[in-house]
């Protein structure tokens, strides 16, 4: 848990980039307290000089002041609230891509262990909160607080013994303020955390609707819906009470500080101590105090709310980065090796890959079979470096892949999928994700070797439609073959292939194959392989049993000598 000064410390942070707006802000609060203060003021003259001694010449002048004071007050807090809410608005806004840009840099193994809703909540959720509520603390106090010294120094000025006697109820008024805020620091946190839960329960079940549909289990999933939206509710309602009570301690200390001033004051005035003018310009600038300290009482509540969102953010800004080497590769010329290499999963103990010894010369195609769970997929991910061996090492031309400029390996690899993912972008951005700089040739050119000009073109936008718009979607051979091209476009040395498992139809499967025929030529590529054909044609085939190898060879000796194979082989055909 970070301390209210540290928060208080990263508040200043956030808004320092803005500090020329916040200036206005705080010149505009400044006008709009005195302003306050002056309403305050100009009751003494009102009664004393005005309707006390009967002399009316000044009433008409007095409309006029009172319009001026109140339309320029309301100028200075329009433009105070203006410049605040941009600096508010602002930095959300860059809260927001940094931590979107943190997110990008995170190594994968850190990323899966958590949701997606559970990220959504905390990018959109809680820098919204520290966005509304930095704005909004930062308003209330540099307005409301500026506002309570104006009108104690006009308190004071016309009577400083009743003014210090008021001053009895604040004491009581910050312990119980702070009493509540301390209440609702946990609450809010739960609060936060539920909101999380309830965006990765909507998530999910939108992701899984088919399954939803098939397996009919709205009314269980209505009712889980249900309890959670309750909870929230509770939670909601909770909050409210203390939120409100806080308002409530503020009204009733007012009640409080105002019966003290009419007993005392009325007494000051029978001894000629303050005059009545004195009495009821004080007297409306101590009732005036209480709105702003309701408002500050209520920020200080908030500002709770934004640490806890400040300290869910940080445990994202505090996770570790991928980890890159230096060494540049620039081509891929000998071999691929796993020596000696064992992994298991963050946050897991069972160990996945056991002793894998592995070695793909440049050219070869590698089929990598074995049963569900035997490890395959985990194999292949850590060559791109998703996760890095817990023992062991991979190296690519001799050298140890963690040593190699992150970038610079990537750049020799991709990646087909089993499901691709196709970016809200449009088909072009979509197939040049790779290669963004790539031209409308080089884009028409991938497509149609991955076989998806054809049905690319007759899409009502052509290469411009944009996927997921105005109800365009695309089946999964066509979204395959778009992942091909995307391939394709990049044409980097080696190439990581996971069939497919669910079968498409036969045309749709010829064109697919045909594609990945095309991506395949003089690439190395390793392939996660479901089908007959594909792990007959491979130059090596690697049989995976219990997250070992079992075998390594090509079809012909494997099936004489590995049993495992056999079986596996059986089955596919
Ligand atoms: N993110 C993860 N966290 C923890 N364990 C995982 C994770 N992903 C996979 N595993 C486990 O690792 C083992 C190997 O999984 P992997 O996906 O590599 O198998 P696979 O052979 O590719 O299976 P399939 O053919 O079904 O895709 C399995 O026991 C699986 O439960």
């Amino acid at each position: 848990m970070i301390s209210k000064r540290e928060a208080f410390l990263y508040i200043i942070k956030l808004i320092k980039p803005y500090w020329y707006l916040v200036v206005l802000s705080i010149l505009f609060s400044s006008l709009a307290s005195l302003l306050s203060g002056a309403i305050a003021w100009l009751i003494k003259p009102l009664f004393d000089k005005i309707f006390l001694p009967q002399n009316y010449k000044y009433l008409k002048i007095l409309p006029i002041a009172v319009i001026f004071i109140f339309v320029t007050r309301a100028t200075a807090i329009f433009l105070q609230a203006y410049f605040m809410k941009k600096v508010s608005y602002g930095l959300g806004k860059s809260l927001r891509i940094k931590i979107y840009e943190k997110l990008l840099k995170v190594p994968f193994s850190h990323l899966s262990q958590r949701s997606s809703g559970e990220m959504i909540s905390r990018i959109m959720n809680d820098t919204g909160i520290i966005e509304t509520t930095v704005g909004d603390i930062s308003r209330t106090f540099f307005l409301e607080a500026l506002t309570v010294i104006v009108l104690i120094i006009i308190s004071l000025y016309r009577s400083w013994q009743l003014t210090l006697l008021t001053f009895i109820v604040f004491p009581i008024l910050f312990f119980l303020s702070n009493k509540i805020a301390q209440k609702t620091h946990k609450k809010r946190h739960n609060l936060q955390e539920e909101m999380a839960n309830f965006t990765h329960f909507l998530n999910e079940t939108l992701n899984g609707f088919k399954e939803v549909k098939v397996y009919q289990q709205e009314n269980f999933l209505l009712k889980k819906f249900d309890k959670l939206s309750t909870e929230l509710y509770l939670l909601f309602l909770k909050l409210v009470k203390y939120n409100e009570g806080s308002k409530w301690i503020v009204s009733f200390m007012s009640g409080i500080a105002g019966a003290l001033i009419l007993f005392y004051g009325t007494y000051l005035i029978q001894k000629n101590i303050i005059s009545p003018g004195d009495f009821f310009s004080l007297f409306t600038a101590i009732l005036m105090i209480f709105s702003p300290l309701k408002k500050l009482a209520a920020a200080y509540n908030r500002f709770h709310e934004c640490i806890t969102g400040i300290e869910r953010l940080e445990q994202i800004f505090q996770l570790p980065e991928e980890k890159s080497g230096s060494i540049e590769i620039k081509n891929f010329k000998k071999d691929i090796c796993y020596k000696d290499v064992f992994f298991k999963y963050p946050g897991s103990s069972k160990i996945v890959l056991k002793d894998i010894n592995l070695k793909i010369p440049k050219g070869y195609m590698v089929a990598i079979i074995g049963k569900s769970g035997s490890g395959k997929s985990t194999l292949v991910s850590l060559l791109p470096r998703f996760y890095d061996p817990l023992k062991g090492i991979i190296t690519i031309d001799g050298i140890d892949i963690k040593i190699l400029d992150l970038k610079s390996l990537r750049e020799l690899i991709a990646i087909v999928p089993q499901e691709t993912t196709i970016f809200n972008l449009t088909i072009a951005e979509n197939i040049s994700f790779g290669k963004p700089n790539a031209t409308m040739e080089e884009i028409i050119e991938a497509a149609k070797k991955a076989y998806a000009h054809e049905f690319i073109v007759k899409l009502p936008d052509g290469y411009n439609t944009v996927i997921g718009k105005k109800g365009f979607s695309l089946s999964g051979g066509q979204k395959q073959r778009i992942a091909i091209a995307r391939a394709i476009l990049k044409n980097p040395p080696i190439l990581i292939l996971d069939e497919a498992t669910s079968h498409l139809d036969t045309i749709s499967e010829k064109f697919v194959q045909k594609a990945i025929e095309n991506l395949m030529q003089g690439k190395t590529t390793i392939i996660v392989a479901h089908r007959y054909n594909t792990i007959k044609r491979a130059d090596i085939i690697v049989v995976m049993n219990k997250g070992k190898i079992e075998a390594i060879g090509t079809h012909e000796e494997l099936k004489k000598t590995c049993k495992k194979y056999q079986e596996l082989y059986q089955s596919l055909i």
